[in-house]
């Protein structure tokens, strides 16, 4: 097994992005990291370099015109199906990679909302947001997916209706309070976790609809029913998972040391049932922010079924408005159907990429679901 795995990390190529409006730098990125970006025929704006190509000191890098991010993470991303305007929902969002991503897609319009349980990775989030000029229309919530409970902001306040009322979400801006930075400073020194449904916002853009907004507006929570018509329009579930699958993680193995590879597979084999509920739980509430018809992407690094068709089966078997939908993009993908026929596996000795399952699933209106169960 190790070998194997040691060999998939030899061949295994690296993918960026570039961000769109710098195709014209392509040749100036090459010359920078010396190598060729071999295009991914699959998925625009996809390329591919060796492993040993680091681009992290790289100016291409640093002046956000590529971002790091697998192509199977593209992909769950595409099967999304964003469309400028939309109001997406990122439940797992940090590091930030593919929110970064569904804000490209987005392009001018719409807002996006990344949540995360940890504070720390949230705040390098908010770090790439500002690197890469997609601050502008996004919301950040330190908050546990599972409770999260925060519409999207649909009707957006405009600048000129913002009165000075002390109440309402001024500018962002980095410089805290002394007090609310006391308040971090032991929050994170305890590691307090958000509690149940308790959102605390750590950052937001000028056209994300948060300014202006009181504090009450801004954290309302809607009627069960109301999710359905002001929900977001497309929800992303990154779980939480055991990363087994991920090329990132199996190459940790270098340093932890190939003879431990058995004990820490089997251990990630073994999955937690905690880890499972907690999955089963985003997913849960994930599609009940999501609006009618909308589309929601369950993916996680693990290529354990326990981890993904379990979860998913076990979804679909309690939701009659959850439909199971075959990802039409992915015709050309290097990927193959998973156990549960519509989901999709990408699995890093096949498909040059890391690991990756991806399920879409649509929520349907009534009338439909009612067939649903027939
Ligand atoms: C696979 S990573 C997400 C990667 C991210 N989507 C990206 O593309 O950069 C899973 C994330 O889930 C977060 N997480 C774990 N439990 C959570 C919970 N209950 N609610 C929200 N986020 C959670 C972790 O902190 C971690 O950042």
């Amino acid at each position: 097994m190790a070998l194997i795995l040691q060999s998939i990390l030899t061949e295994i190529q690296f993918h960026v992005m570039l961000k769109p409006g710098f195709e014209d730098a392509f040749e100036e990125i090459e010359s920078e990291i010396n190598c060729k970006l071999e295009k991914v025929n699959w998925l625009p704006g996809f390329y591919s370099i060796p492993p040993d190509v680091h681009i992290a000191r790289t100016k291409a890098y640093q002046q956000g015109m590529m971002y790091g991010i697998d192509a199977a993470s593209g992909a769950a991303v595409s099967a999304l199906g964003i469309s400028p305007g939309d109001h997406v929902l990122d439940l797992c969002a940090a590091p930030g990679a593919k929110l970064c991503m569904m804000l490209d897609l987005l392009g001018q319009k719409g807002t996006a909302t990344g949540v995360d349980v940890a504070r720390h990775r949230l705040a390098a989030c908010r770090t790439m947001l500002l690197k890469y000029g997609l601050a502008e229309r996004s919301r950040l919530f330190l908050a546990d997916g599972t409770t999260f409970s925060v519409p999207p902001t649909r009707n957006l306040p405009c600048e000129s209706c913002v009165d000075d009322h002390e109440d309402t979400f001024k500018q962002w801006t980095s410089r805290r309070p002394y007090k609310e930075r006391k308040q971090e400073a032991k929050a994170r020194k305890n590691s307090v976790l958000p509690q149940n449904g308790q959102a605390e916002i750590i950052f937001y853009g000028q056209g994300s609809g948060v300014i202006g907004l009181k504090k009450n507006e801004l954290y309302r929570s809607l009627d069960q029913n109301d999710y359905a018509s002001y929900g977001y329009d497309k929800v992303l579930v990154d779980a939480e998972c055991t990363h087994d699958g991920s090329i990132k993680h199996i190459q940790k193995f270098e340093q932890w040391g190939w003879k431990t590879l058995e004990r820490r597979v089997l251990d990630a084999e073994r999955t937690d049932t905690n880890l499972k509920a907690l999955q089963l739980n985003l997913l849960r509430n994930g599609f009940r922010l999501l609006k009618e018809a909308g589309t929601l992407v369950y993916s996680t690094c693990s290529l354990t079924h326990a981890q993904n068709e379990d979860v998913v089966d076990q979804f679909l078997s309690e939701n009659f408005s959850a439909e199971l939908q075959e990802i039409e993009m992915a015709k050309d993908w290097p990927c193959r159907s998973g156990r549960t026929p519509k989901t999709l596996r990408f699995d890093p000795s096949t498909s040059a990429t890391s690991g990756l399952f991806v399920a879409k699933i649509r929520k349907l209106p009534p009338n439909e679901a009612k067939k649903n169960v027939l």
